[in-house]
């Protein structure tokens, strides 16, 4: 590992990522590879997540397609210096504010969204100038191997490496210096990422989870709004990191609430949702077991089925349609 971190710290120093000529070319190899290879990259979202060719398409090809084009039109304005304001140090030089790439980046990836949430800050990092070593999430075990496959078939080899590995591999990869850090995942692990950067007084980007509440106030409409948060939730079967949690609401809304909701997931993924092409899995096992311990003891409002050899959960990893509490 600490020689495959040298070799790309070996071809940052080179200089060659930094002309922005050769980070344009990077990012179309980049798009040619999501181009040329979508379906390679769709099977492996689907085999990972079990989704749906356009869910997995509109969810996580679209978003780097859109991010490759904004990045692709504007990068040379984004790189150009700009006149900074002078001041009584500085009145006879010459002054400017310059980007500059920051050396070798880590990108860790989570598995909810393993492809765009590992791509999207690799578009970031190449497009300012860096090497990168990407560390995809080992749960989404079909899109790591897929990245580590195709990455360097497009990609400079030195400069961007593929190191696949779960929590072993990611602690002694932590322990290398870097010069900037980017982690998605959950906050107990963005901790020991924090901690083993400051030894190197490494900086961090830290995408991180949280709580995501809905309010549906008395004078909401709550066609729109049910159909809103019944969207919101059920996408990835619920494992997304913006994914209401739970809804706030009046006492005398919530009967209403749950039965629009009922209907939604109806209307949505069809009577029998287990067939619907549409309805996501857990990601692993032990992913659906702490699900099933949270319903432990819940009123469920309704579906709340299971199979564990699918990792299918009825209606949703959806405290909000499973379970439902007075205020
Ligand atoms: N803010 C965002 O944009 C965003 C996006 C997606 C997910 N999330 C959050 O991420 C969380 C889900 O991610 P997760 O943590 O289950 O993903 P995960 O299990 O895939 O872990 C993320 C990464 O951390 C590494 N890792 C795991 N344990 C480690 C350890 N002990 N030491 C070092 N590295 C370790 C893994 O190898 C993986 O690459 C949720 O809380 C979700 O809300 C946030
Ligand atoms: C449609 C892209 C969703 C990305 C969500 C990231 C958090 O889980």
């Amino acid at each position: 590992m600490e020689s495959q971190i040298q070799r790309v710290r070996d071809a940052f120093a080179s200089g060659r990522s930094r002309p922005v000529r050769f980070r344009l070319q990077q990012l179309k190899a980049l798009q040619r590879m999501v181009q040329e290879r979508e379906k390679d990259i769709l099977e492996a979202i689907a085999a990972d997540l079990c989704k749906s060719e356009l869910n997995a398409y509109s969810h996580e090809v679209i978003t780097i397609l859109g991010e490759l084009d904004l990045v692709l039109e504007n990068l040379p304005e984004w790189v150009t210096a700009k006149p900074a304001q002078k001041n009584l140090l500085t009145m006879l030089d010459e002054a400017y504010v310059q980007p500059e790439p920051l050396g070798v980046v880590l990108i860790i990836g989570a598995w909810n969204y393993p492809f765009v949430l590992t791509i999207q800050p690799l578009i970031g990092a190449i497009a300012a100038g860096n090497a990168v070593i990407i560390k995809p999430s080992e749960l989404s075990e079909k899109t790591a191997k897929i990245l580590a496959e195709l990455l360097p078939q497009y990609l400079d080899q030195d400069l961007y490496a593929v190191i696949n590995g779960g929590v072993k591999e990611t602690t002694e990869l932590l322990k290398q210096r870097f010069d900037h850090i980017l982690y998605t995942g959950n906050t107990a692990v963005g901790k020991i990422v924090m901690e083993a950067a400051a030894k190197h007084l490494t900086p961090v980007t830290l995408e991180l989870g949280g709580k995501s509440p809905c309010y549906i106030d008395t004078d909401c409409d709550l066609d729109i709004a049910c159909r809103r948060i019944t969207w919101g939730k059920y996408m990835n079967c619920g494992q997304t990191c913006i994914a209401p949690d739970y809804v706030l609401c009046e006492p005398s809304l919530q009967n209403q609430i749950v039965q629009k909701i009922k209907e939604t997931v109806k209307e949505f993924y069809g009577e029998n949702i287990k067939e619907s092409p549409d309805y996501e899995r857990i990601i692993n096992l032990r992913h659906f077991k702490r699900i099933l311990n949270l319903l432990e003891g819940q009123k469920i409002a309704f579906g709340g089925e299971t199979d564990e050899a699918t990792r299918y959960i009825g209606n949703g990893n959806s405290p909000l349609a499973l379970g439902t509490r007075a205020a």
